[in-house]
């Protein structure tokens, strides 16, 4: 008990940080998952005792920087805390990391590249956020990045799960009451799974931890598949139809259309060739993850007695 591998993720109550917590471990591995009541990630101070202080006398083997700064409007308005966040925590942890010799996963985002691609974006594209969002989180990658700690930045892209705030949980909020849905037709990317991308992580700090070797830098992990946001919530409200969930119908919109304080990118799709060829990384199809996010919200028991 006393050798196990104890990972400190941060964001432990969001949608990343449930599912690190609920992954299923290999022996000896063990998951310290804080929040903001554990530690205020505006608190660069307080992140660097936490790191060296450890858990109960034994030292972290790695750092999962999950917690962000999410809300991607409103961040528009509140620029020193997206950067705080986003930025200067993972500047903190990163320096730690390096002082302590462990690893750091830094979790980013699609929204540091403009959207002006076409095809799949690479992890040597260059980036050019769009946003406060965005530009915050790329500042967090380059504090990992030059800090000198081993690590690996892994970029991820319209995140969802059962639990937490994401898009699927809106559509089916709103679905309920609603008949017909406005959502814009002309943002290409790819959902990605919490649960799946947790794998992914989890696959790459054991790594990190147990091979000094290990592969590091930039990678993409989204589930497989180009969607835009109106082609997604129909097949969210086709496949919780068919579990008999709600069902709206969605009217295909332009960005122009839907008017927000912050522009998102027109094409958001990630290429895994990185992460498949350093990791051996292939991810699921959107549609199947989705499958489960929705087994889990509204009971397999339907999909059992249709099958
Ligand atoms: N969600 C998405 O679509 C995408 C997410 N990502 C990245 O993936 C990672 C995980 O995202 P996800 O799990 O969806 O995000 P969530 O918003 O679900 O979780 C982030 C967590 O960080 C916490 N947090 C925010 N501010 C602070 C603070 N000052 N101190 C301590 N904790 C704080 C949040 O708390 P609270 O809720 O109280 O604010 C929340 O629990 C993030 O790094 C994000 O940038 C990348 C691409 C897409
Ligand atoms: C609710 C709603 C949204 N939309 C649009 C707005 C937006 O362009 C898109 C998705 O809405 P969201 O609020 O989920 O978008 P957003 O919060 O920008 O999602 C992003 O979050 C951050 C954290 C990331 O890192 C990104 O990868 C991405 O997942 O759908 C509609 O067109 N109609 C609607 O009814
Ligand atoms: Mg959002």
């Amino acid at each position: 008990m006393s050798d196990v591998k104890r990972i400190l993720v941060t964001g432990g109550n969001g949608q990343l940080g449930t599912e690190l917590k609920r992954y299923a471990w290999p022996e000896g591995w063990a998951v310290t998952a804080i929040d903001i009541d554990e530690l205020d990630l505006r608190n660069t101070a307080a992140i660097a005792t936490m790191v060296a202080e450890s858990h109960d006398g034994q030292p972290w083997a790695a750092v999962i920087s999950a917690g962000a700064y999410t809300a991607v409007d409103k961040a528009e308005s509140d620029i020193v805390t997206a950067w705080a966040v986003n930025a200067m925590a993972p500047a903190a942890f990163a320096e730690s990391c390096a002082k302590a010799g462990i690893p750091i996963v830094q979790v980013s985002t699609d929204y540091v590249f403009d959207g002006a691609r076409d095809g799949a974006w690479e992890v040597t594209d260059p980036v050019a956020p769009l946003g406060v969002y965005g530009a915050s989180k790329l500042g967090g990658e380059l504090a990992v990045r030059t800090s000198g700690a081993r690590h690996a930045i892994v970029r991820t892209a319209w995140v969802v799960s059962a639990h937490g705030n994401n898009f699927i949980k809106t559509m089916l909020r709103v679905g309920a009451t609603n008949p017909t849905l406005r959502v814009v037709d002309d943002q290409h990317g790819s959902p990605t799974s919490a649960t799946d991308l947790a794998a992914a992580l989890a696959t790459i700090t054991m790594r990190l931890v147990e091979d000094p070797a290990a592969p590091t830098g930039t990678y993409h992990f989204s589930n497989v598949g180009a969607v835009t946001w109106a082609g997604f919530a129909r097949e969210i409200f086709a496949q919780s139809a068919a579990r008999g969930g709600a069902s709206a119908e969605v009217q295909g919109i332009t960005t122009a259309e839907y008017p927000t304080p912050a522009m998102r990118p027109a094409n958001s799709l990630l290429s895994h060739d990185a992460i498949t060829r350093d990791y051996g990384i292939h991810p699921p199809a959107w549609q199947t993850a989705l499958g489960n996010i929705l087994d889990e919200l509204l009971g397999a028991s339907n999909k059992e007695t249709r099958a």
